[in-house]
């Protein structure tokens, strides 16, 4: 990790950068995998499969025999934490689907607003380097809750041509009605164009790399809506003297493993907090099976000294980190001047881990700064809100004058029309 120490303010935003890549030429090569979908269908789609994959595949859906197997194969231990972890995930989102409250705004007048469910949503689950089955429950779970009627699920297929069975079980518990073995590009450009066999959505959320983020931003440019740019993985720590150096190098090496491109931040008042989380860096990483793609993201993160806990939390705010730890005295009073941030866990009790499985949040989060404007997915990701209103009479004509006197003004006489024929 690079170390600075106490930079000035000018410096921060070129630190904060997050690892860079070509994006002219990944933007030429992901625009042309996705023209080539749009006008080739199933069979570019097969194409890029071979391409990007490793695997020539006859039928891209997955068949009523595979979910099957899955459900059979499925350790019952794996079942049994899935089944904890997505009731959680439950209770937590069924609290979001807002009621619709008729607010009369002038007698005779009624005003309200409904969540009605997007009918067709796709759902991308990264597959590259690591099944991540869990993202399932993060998005399948409130499409349900939503009401959604269509969800499409791709995830890039084994060289062998298959999903991992933990992904199909998933798919199955939250209600997926398809599900295609598609990843990358290819699995972006089926949902959002629709091909002779993959459904066209209205809507596609999940994280991926970059080829995959690069795509839905292309698509969304095209019109189609996306839930957020979630990209490589992220976390920063803010930590003062009362933090554990050895929970901070787990939690910094949880995002790190993700992936090479995922990017770690540890940024304290206290400049030997960093020796000593350094020094627990080595002994843990040395002990993982993903080390080799840990040590890389090691080499993207920063550790960062601070005069004071108050500059530290303009900087962490200045980052808009998609994780961000609090392990200081008084988390709950830093928590509460956060503004930037995905998701925030509190205290040396919550490693992010528990979010990214099991707590009940969502861990579909916005990386690279985007967590300034974005939120995670939601509920609300899910659903369109339509307002509806109803008028008496008596409510219409209590409202006539300002209509048409508003109308008239703007010279659009027909509004004004419309209510005068009435009266
Ligand atoms: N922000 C979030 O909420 C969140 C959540 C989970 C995971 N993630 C991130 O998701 C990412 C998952 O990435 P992944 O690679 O493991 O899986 P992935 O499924 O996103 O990508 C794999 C696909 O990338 C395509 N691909 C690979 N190399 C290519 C190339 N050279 N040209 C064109 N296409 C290519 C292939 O089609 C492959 O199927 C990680 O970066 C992880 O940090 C983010
Ligand atoms: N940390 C990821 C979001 O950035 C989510 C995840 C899935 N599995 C493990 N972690
Ligand atoms: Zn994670």
């Amino acid at each position: 990790m690079d170390l600075y120490i106490n930079p000035a303010q000018e410096t921060w935003k070129a630190i904060l950068q997050r690892p860079v890549f070509d994006a002219s030429a990944l933007q030429e090569k992901v625009a042309a995998v996705l023209n080539e979908v749009k006008l080739n269908g199933d069979q570019a789609l097969k194409k890029y499969t071979a391409l990007f994959d490793g695997v020539e595949l006859n039928e891209l859906a997955v068949t009523p025999d595979e979910l099957v197997n899955a459900v059979q194969s499925l350790p019952a231990a794996l079942k049994q934490a899935i089944a904890v972890a997505a009731a959680n995930i439950k209770a937590f989102h069924e609290n979001q689907l807002a009621g619709s409250e008729v607010i009369e705004t002038m007698p005779g007048i009624r005003c309200w607003r409904k969540s009605v469910g997007i009918e067709k949503v796709g759902l991308y689950i990264p597959g590259g380097s690591a099944p991540l089955f869990s993202t399932i429950l993060m998005l399948g779970i409130p499409a349900n809750i939503a009401g959604c009627k269509e969800i499409v699920l791709c995830s890039p297929p084994s060289k062998e041509g298959t999903l991992n069975p933990a992904i199909l079980y998933a798919a199955q518990l939250v209600g997926v009605t398809r599900i295609y073995k598609l990843g990358g590009v290819q699995a972006i450009a089926a949902m959002a164009y629709g091909t002779e066999t993959v459904p066209q959505v209205y809507k596609i959320f999940g994280p991926g790399n970059q080829y995959v983020t690069c795509a839905k931003q292309l698509v969304q440019q095209q019109g189609l809506a996306i839930d957020m740019p979630a990209g490589p993985s992220e976390v920063c720590v803010l930590a003062d003297n009362t933090a554990n150096p050895a929970f901070i190098a787990a939690d910094l090496l949880s995002q790190a493993e993700h992936g090479a491109d995922s990017q770690v931040l540890l940024v304290t008042d206290k400049k030997e907090l960093v020796t000593e989380v350094e020094q627990e860096l080595t002994r843990q990483l040395e002990q993982l099976p993903r080390r080799d793609i840990a040590a890389k993201a090691l080499e993207n993160s920063k550790a960062i000294v601070m005069p004071s806990i108050e500059e530290a939390i303009a900087l962490v705010n200045e980052y808009a980190a998609e994780h961000l730890i609090i392990a200081c005295e008084n988390e709950e009073a830093i928590a509460e001047r956060i503004s930037n941030a995905g998701s925030v866990f509190l205290g040396n009790y919550a490693p992010e881990s528990v979010g990214d499985y099991a707590s009940g949040t969502n861990h579909t989060l916005p990386t690279n700064g985007f967590a300034r404007s974005y939120s995670g997915v939601s509920v609300d990701s899910f659903v369109k809100k339509i307002t509806y209103q109803k008028l008496s009479p008596e409510g219409l004509q209590r409202i006539a004058g300002t209509v048409t006197t508003m109308a008239e003004a703007e010279g659009l006489q027909a509004h004004a029309n419309a209510v005068t024929i009435r009266l």
